[in-house]
């Protein structure tokens, strides 16, 4: 006889719809078998007897109103154990999707609606608990210590997390103590009258580590099992770049280790806190940049092999625009890494943007989804996709960008010139964007973020050291509030996009002060004044995505030039 299966069911149960939505996930042999039983005998057996269901034959045995199963077709045992031995995705789920306890029992309905998966479920802080958490930081760097409980967004903090706890109907001490421990840090950051940014990093990973506790302890409240892990202690392992942390080759295996060993000995779902690591060097808590929830989801997707990983936010996939600045954007249902990868560099705030390195690495598509509306089909992003009508997929806007225009004060054919002004931009740790060059000039942009990182006053004073030292071999022209417009597309069709978009900046009185052409083949972008540039990217979008531009159009309009 085959070995029965762990399933016991004593006496009539009634579940509830919420209960029905877990089981059906959690547990769905048990759940068919509960539905199959109850069908067929009209309530559940006295006596033992063959029950037979469309899918499956089970031999039941019964006494006493127990109910055991004993044994099972040979092709449904495999099923049960691939899907109990696998983890199937990665689920990500921003703070947008977790702000409030509704939404997270909404977002748990969402999970159990794909009773399929088996995902690993990686959860940012609760809406903007993570902006609360840095301006508590900045405030008790000056208010002193006796201040820091009156600080206003500390008060947010506990209100949230505490309503969240009553309202999901979980035990208050999951979180308790770390509310209580970041009071105490806050505090300290008062007596120190300064907020390092390892401390910045340790201070904005209590969102995570509690957003995650809340939604696991949910779900097993709901009889979903779910386990909490700490990226920090699970294998996430960073360089100790405090607030924009690289993520380092020896985390794949590791996580892959920790994940697939735990659910091979007692499968529960993973919960995981995205955004943080642990310093290779320094054991402390790291972060991988604002947004880095999308670069834990990929890490984990390639660690684990994964089929698919999923990013849910609150927007219908990736848009031909931001839709702050025009709200006519439209999603874009396919992208290629790359050009997910350029978009998300070049100002993007949909993707983090190293998070595509991973999933291009292993292979794994990306698909971007809207948790507020889950039947839009959102965007697949994969290694390629068919360019052959593709014209341009998306507009990006980088705002606040410094640019700097370099001459070189020697002669024409002087070599070195370039290898110089690269060397200095290296010794001083500041990453360039876009470039432009001739033999004897260089335009380029400096990438704000890396400069965003440090204090406006370091910011100042590094921009003025940058100039000294490339002086003594150019002239140079610093220019600020400047913007980079990225046009992601078919660069295949350059002349084509050009056109047409020089077209609607001549109309529009703006004058381009610089372009480039990446090597990506994905991206050509443009620099503008700060003040021109969201208009700019209004007026391109009209162009090219509502007045059903196509190749054809374009080529008949050249013919008649
Ligand atoms: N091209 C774009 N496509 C989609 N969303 C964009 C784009 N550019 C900017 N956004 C903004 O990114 C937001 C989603 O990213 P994010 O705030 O990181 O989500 P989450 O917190 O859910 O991870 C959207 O609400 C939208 O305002
Ligand atoms: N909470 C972090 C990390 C993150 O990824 O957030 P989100 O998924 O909401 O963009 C942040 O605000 O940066």
């Amino acid at each position: 006889m085959a070995t029965a299966a762990a399933l016991h069911f004593c006496g009539p149960v009634s579940y509830s719809s919420e209960r029905v939505r877990a089981l059906r996930w959690s547990q769905p042999q048990r759940l068919r078998f509960a539905t199959c039983v109850a069908s067929s005998c009209g309530g559940f057996p006295t006596s033992g007897r063959n029950i037979s269901c469309t899918s499956r034959v089970l031999r039941v045995s019964c006494e006493g109103g127990n109910v055991d199963v004993l044994e099972k077709k040979e092709k449904d045992k495999q099923s049960f154990g691939e899907n109990d031995k696998q983890l199937t995705c990665v689920m990500k789920f921003g703070g947008s999707s977790v702000a409030s306890a509704a939404r997270m029992r909404e977002v748990a309905d969402l999970i159990l609606s794909f009773p399929q998966e088996r995902p690993v479920i990686v959860l940012s802080a609760m809406g903007k608990t993570t902006n609360k958490l840095l301006l508590a930081g900045e405030k008790a760097v000056s208010c002193g210590v006796t201040n820091v409980s009156t600080i206003d967004e500390l008060s947010f903090v506990k209100e949230l997390h505490f309503r969240t706890v009553d309202e999901l109907g979980v035990d208050a001490s999951i979180i308790s103590s770390h509310l209580e421990e970041l009071e105490q840090l806050l505090k300290g950051i008062a007596m120190m009258k300064e907020m390092t940014p390892r401390t910045k990093d340790y201070l904005v990973s209590f969102g995570e580590c509690m957003s995650t506790r809340l939604f696991a302890a949910y779900l097993n409240k709901i009889g979903v099992k779910a386990r909490q892990y700490d990226a920090f202690e699970m294998g996430i392992i960073t360089t100790d770049d405090f607030t924009n942390a690289d993520i380092l080759e020896a985390t794949y295996p590791a996580v892959a280790k920790r994940l697939h060993g735990d659910w091979t000995c007692d499968p529960a779902i993973p919960i995981v806190t995205g955004f943080l690591g642990k310093g290779w060097r320094s054991c402390a808590v790291t972060t991988l940049g604002r947004g880095g929830s999308d670069l834990t989801a990929t890490t984990i997707g390639k660690a684990l092999g994964l089929r698919e990983i999923q990013v849910w936010k609150d927007v219908d996939g990736v848009l031909t625009c931001d839709p702050n600045i025009y709200p006519h954007a439209e999603p874009v249902p396919y992208l290629t890494f790359d050009e997910a990868a350029e978009l998300a560099y070049f100002g993007a705030q949909v993707l983090h943007p190293q998070s595509m390195r991973p999933a291009r690495e292993g292979d794994i598509p990306v698909r971007v989804k809207n948790s507020y509306n889950p039947k839009a089909p959102g965007t697949v992003i994969t290694h390629a996709r068919d360019m052959s009508k593709a014209v341009l997929t998306s507009i990006v806007l980088k705002r606040n960008v410094t640019m700097l225009d370099i001459v070189s004060t020697r002669m024409l054919g002087q070599y070195g010139f370039l290898a110089k002004v690269f060397t200095t931009f290296e010794d001083l740790g500041i990453s360039v964007d876009v470039v432009a060059t001739s033999e004897v000039s260089i335009s380029l942009t400096l990438d704000p973020s890396k400069l965003w990182s440090r204090e406006l006053i370091q910011q100042a004073s590094e921009l003025d050291h940058v100039v000294e030292e490339l002086e003594k071999i150019a002239v140079v022209n610093l220019l600020q509030h400047r913007s980079i417009i990225s046009l992601i597309g078919n660069v295949q069709k350059s002349s084509l996009i050009l056109e047409k978009a020089f077209h609607v900046l001549r109309t529009n009185g703006v004058n381009v002060q610089m372009i480039s052409q990446g090597a990506s083949k994905v991206n050509i972008s443009l620099v503008v004044n700060d003040n021109e540039a969201e208009q700019c990217v209004r007026a391109l979008h009209q162009a090219f995505f509502e007045g059903n531009f196509t190749e054809v159009e374009c080529e008949s309009k050249n013919g008649s030039l």
